[in-house]
Formats: C-alpha cells, sequence, structure tokens
C-alpha cells in the first residue's frame, strides 16, 4: 500500500451476494487506478475470500466489514481477526455508525477490536461520527474527540499510523443523509489532526489517514481531497458500480 496515497475506497454493506461480488471483484481486477490513489473495497463476508482471491496482486485492497476483538470462542454469529486474515483481508472496518446505531457497538468495543485488529496485521478502518442531534447542539467536537481518545486509548506510537479514520457525519449517511458542506469538513479534520497529535503526538498523529465519508459522489468528491487533513474519501451508494467507483477515483486527481 502506498504510504503517501490518497484512499478511495466503498463498502458494498448488505449488498452483493457471493455472484455478484465475484463479477465485480473480476472487473475491478481488470481495471486500472492512478498511481496516486489506493483503491479499497469492503465486501460482505460471505464473498470475503473469494473478492481477496481475485483482488490479490492487484492494486485493490480488500477489507472486512467487522469483526469480534476474540481470536476465537463461543461467540455465535461471530467472526475473528484470525478468519479475516485467513481470508486475505488487509483492512477491517470497525465502528461504522449503522453497527453503533443497530448491533451496540460502543467506543469500549471498538477499542478492543482496533487493539484486536493490530495484534492480526489488519489495518484498523475506524469510523467515528456525530449524530444530527449532536451536531445541532454544536458538540461535534466532543464527540469526535471521545470516540477517537477511546477507539486509540492503549494503541503505541509505532501503531497508530497504520489506523485509519473515517469521519462519517451519521446525518450525512444514506439516501436520507445531506452532504456535509467543505467549510464543515475542513473545520472538522483540523480539529480531528489537532485530537490525533495530542494523543499520539506530532508524528506519528500527523501520519494517521483522515477520510472522509457519508454522501460522497462523483460530483463531490475531489472537493473533499482538495481540503487540508483530508487524505481520502469512504464511499456508499456512489460507488457499489464498479464502473462508477473507478470513475470517482479516477476523477479525485482530476
Ligand atoms: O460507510 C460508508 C461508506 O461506505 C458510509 O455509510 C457512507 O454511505 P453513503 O452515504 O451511501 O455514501
Amino acid at each position: 500500500m502506498e504510504r503517501d496515497a490518497i484512499w478511495v475506497g466503498t463498502s458494498w454493506k448488505m449488498n452483493k451476494g457471493p455472484a455478484a461480488s465475484v463479477a465485480a471483484a473480476n472487473e475491478l481486477a481488470r481495471m486500472s487506478f492512478p498511481a496516486a490513489i489506493q483503491p479499497f473495497v469492503i465486501p460482505p463476508f460471505t464473498s470475503l475470500k473469494d473478492v481477496c482471491d481475485r483482488l490479490s496482486g492487484s492494486r485493490v485492497a480488500v477489507g472486512a466489514q467487522n469483526m469480534h476483538w476474540q481470536d476465537e470462542g463461543a461467540w455465535t454469529g461471530e467472526i475473528s481477526p484470525t478468519m479475516i486474515s485467513e481470508c486475505g483481508a488487509e483492512l477491517v472496518e470497525i465502528g461504522h455508525s449503522e453497527r453503533r446505531t443497530y448491533f451496540g457497538e460502543t467506543d469500549h468495543t471498538v477499542n478492543l477490536k482496533v487493539h484486536a485488529a493490530l495484534r492480526h496485521g489488519l489495518r484498523p478502518l475506524v469510523c467515528i461520527g456525530d449524530t444530527a442531534d449532536e451536531y445541532s447542539y454544536s458538540v461535534t467536537n466532543e464527540t469526535l474527540a471521545r470516540q477517537l481518545k477511546v477507539a486509540l486509548h492503549g494503541v503505541s506510537e509505532d501503531d497508530v499510523p497504520q489506523v485509519l479514520i473515517a469521519y462519517e457525519p451519521v446525518w450525512a449517511i444514506g439516501a436520507s443523509g445531506r452532504p456535509a458542506d467543505a467549510a464543515f469538513v475542513e473545520r472538522t479534520h483540523n480539529y480531528l489532526r489537532k485530537v490525533l497529535i495530542n494523543i499520539a503526538g506530532s508524528s506519528a498523529g500527523s501520519a494517521i489517514k483522515l477520510l472522509y465519508g457519508g454522501s460522497v459522489t462523483q460530483d463531490n468528491a475531489a472537493g473533499y481531497v482538495a481540503l487540508p487533513h483530508v487524505n481520502g474519501v469512504f464511499v456508499g451508494r456512489a460507488a457499489w458500480n464498479v464502473e462508477h467507483f473507478q470513475a470517482l477515483a479516477e476523477g479525485v486527481i482530476a
């Protein structure tokens, strides 16, 4: 993975069964992406191994959408870091707002998962975000600082640069979301960088990649990436079609 690249990725969320995932991965494997871009896709668990196999040796990194923090055990329905590694994934998404809102993910479990991912050589992609209420009460910064501090608690300065952070305002995600305006994203990412430097020190805190997500499209992606401290975008709906994904990735640096 290119250290200074702009990260452009998508989670397919609960879309694409095994056949559709394999078809998409085969298409992605044939595609080229600008050298300055680090593309990544995050398929559902049922396709993880197949997608990893098809994209192995390509420029596209593959991740899992969630995981448990234990290596094994009586945790019905869960997937462990060892299972994800064995599939060939390099990344794991942790703490997406849909998991926090509907499946009981907490700051504490996010922290356990970050440590587990790093122990297993997986790159954690930690999602943080303020709710619409928090935004309207102007406590966005407080929420994000808390989420970041707990997520990174106990992570060594050496490991911190492995972590990717995606700031995804909950009010910006999905069909009912509205994209955050660029000035707000700029202010918030500046603040996040300060918090990261405060947590991890200047060198490690500056090295962490900070992505923006929430209603990112081909029309607005380049505007976000042009902002200071926005090192990439994490895209949902607008990148589920692989040709749209490629076009969005190319457009980001056009
Ligand atoms: O996680 C996301 C990107 O995969 C995020 O939820 C944004 O989704 P979108 O609003 O459909 O882009």
